[in-house]
């Protein structure tokens, strides 16, 4: 769950249109932790309604989409999100930006799911007596209301994931970004959740090492060593992409057995 100010959104002027399309773009983007180069030379513009993110471990796909909700700014190029300069926007970007991170755990925070969904609905100014009933009207809207009074701690890690998706689009943000949100899923919690995200309004950057996941997509973008390897049509850049796979494993016959 993202945290920010309620002075963030109060009476200062906005710097970003949340309208705008494309709502990022990279130019010429780098960016180490501490000596190292994760990033570097980033160039792309992002305006489709769903882009899949692909890579091998290590790639730098997590450390890409935290540039798109500001948990990571460049140190070298430009980057633009929704129409303004990334460090200028960073302070509106958790109403614009939805994030689900892999592991629920790293993100829900409170006892229970009606609080868990609440809270968002406290940062964008309802009172705490609102925003549980709206909270409760919101699970029920997605068929989650017997949930509501749950420990978030005593649910399935499927209903972890879930909840914390709707914890996000209860702030209705015009970007959803996921980083492998259904990882530890069985087949038909992940088919779930991915009907459900392919049925929202919103615009969604998703990394995933389940490439069936992408099915549906508009643009997949494979990095490799913190560069574009290859950007555009899903079934073009995945079918590069496994051809590459079976040529490492191939190289490595004693890794084709795993
Ligand atoms: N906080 C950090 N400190 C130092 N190095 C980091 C940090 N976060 C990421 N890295 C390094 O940046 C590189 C890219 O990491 P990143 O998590 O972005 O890759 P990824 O493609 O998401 O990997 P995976 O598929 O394993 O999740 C890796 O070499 C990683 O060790």
């Amino acid at each position: 769950m993202a945290f920010w100010s309620k002075q963030n959104s109060g009476k200062k002027q906005s710097v970003c249109d949340p309208q705008a399309n494309p709502y990022a773009v990279f130019a010429d983007v780098g960016l180490a932790i501490g000596r190292k180069r994760i990033l570097e030379g980033l160039s792309l513009t992002l305006s489709e309604d769903r882009v899949g993110v692909i890579g091998l471990n290590g790639s730098g796909k997590s450390t890409f989409i935290r540039l798109l909700n500001g948990l990571r700014m460049p140190d070298s190029g430009s980057l633009t999100l929704f129409g303004a300069p990334a460090d200028q926007a960073a302070p509106e970007l958790p109403r614009h930006v939805g994030f689900v991170f892999q592991n629920p755990d790293h993100q829900a925070i409170f006892p229970t799911v009606e609080e868990e969904i609440a809270f968002g609905l406290t940062q964008l100014g309802a009172d705490k007596k609102e925003a549980r009933a709206r909270a409760g009207e919101f699970l029920a809207r997605h068929g989650c209301q017997e949930l509501a009074g749950s420990p978030v701690a005593e649910l399935s890690e499927g209903q972890k994931q879930l909840i914390c998706i709707l914890a996000v689009l209860v702030m209705e943000p015009r970007l959803l970004v996921l980083d492998e949100p259904m990882t530890s899923l069985d087949a038909l919690a992940s088919g779930r959740i991915r009907d459900m995200l392919f049925s929202l309004p919103q615009k969604i950057v998703m990394v995933s090492h389940d490439l069936s996941h992408f099915a549906g997509f508009d643009r997949v973008i494979w990095l490799e060593d913190g560069g574009v390897r290859m950007d555009g049509n899903p079934h073009e850049v995945i079918s590069a992409y496994k051809r590459d796979i079976d040529r490492r494993l191939g190289s490595r016959p004693e890794l084709a057995v795993l």
